[in-house]
């Protein structure tokens, strides 16, 4: 069924055995290679059908500039993932969201992205403000969520695209 936002659990529209896998993995990462867990946003027009995805163009560190990436951040030291994602992007974007449901990566756990850190990613939708390139970002834009390939995207975040697309698209499977 097309739709991003079954209600499962508060947290990520998992089965809760999910998410306890991926808080042992992120902890053991920490621990080993001090990289760090990045929340993101995938947000999208409609949750039920979603259309069109915002990507934000990174202004910095410069090795990273003008590149897209989902709006988001880092965890900071005891904080929850899910008020350190809606900080993210009042910070960045001037928003608040329902988040949908979470992205699974691989084995169902977080997006290995640079620097080794682990990203854990969410459907979302805007439901106060306009956003705009406040902190970090240069740029946004909406792209269809047929085609998000426009602009470049950051290495990593390729195929959290395409599981954007194709969980969005209500076809898991197809790419
Ligand atoms: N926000 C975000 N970061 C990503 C994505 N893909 C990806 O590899 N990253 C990397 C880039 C950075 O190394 C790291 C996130 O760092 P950040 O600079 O956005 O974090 P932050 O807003 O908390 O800023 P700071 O504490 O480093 O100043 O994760 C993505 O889609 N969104």
């Amino acid at each position: 069924m097309p739709g991003v936002h079954t209600p499962v659990d508060k947290h990520c529209g998992q089965p809760a055995t999910v998410s306890v896998q991926a808080r042992r993995y992120d902890r053991g990462v920490t621990a080993a290679s001090h990289s760090r867990l990045v929340v993101a946003a995938a947000i999208v027009d409609d949750l039920d059908r979603p259309a069109q995805l915002l990507a934000a163009r990174r202004s910095a560190p410069k090795s990273l500039a003008g590149q897209w990436e989902f709006a988001g951040g880092k965890v900071e030291e005891g904080e929850d993932d899910l008020d350190a994602l809606r900080r993210e992007l009042d910070e960045e974007l001037g928003v608040s969201v329902e988040l949908g449901d979470r992205i699974p990566g691989p084995a169902g756990g977080d997006w290995p992205i640079l620097h080794g850190h682990a990203m854990r990613i969410w459907f979302a939708r805007i439901t106060d403000g306009t956003p705009e390139p406040l902190a970090d970002h240069d740029a946004l834009r909406w792209l269809p969520l047929e085609n998000p390939f426009d602009v470049p995207w950051l290495e990593p975040d390729l195929p959290v695209v395409h599981a954007v697309r194709a969980i969005g698209r209500g076809n898991e499977f197809s790419d």
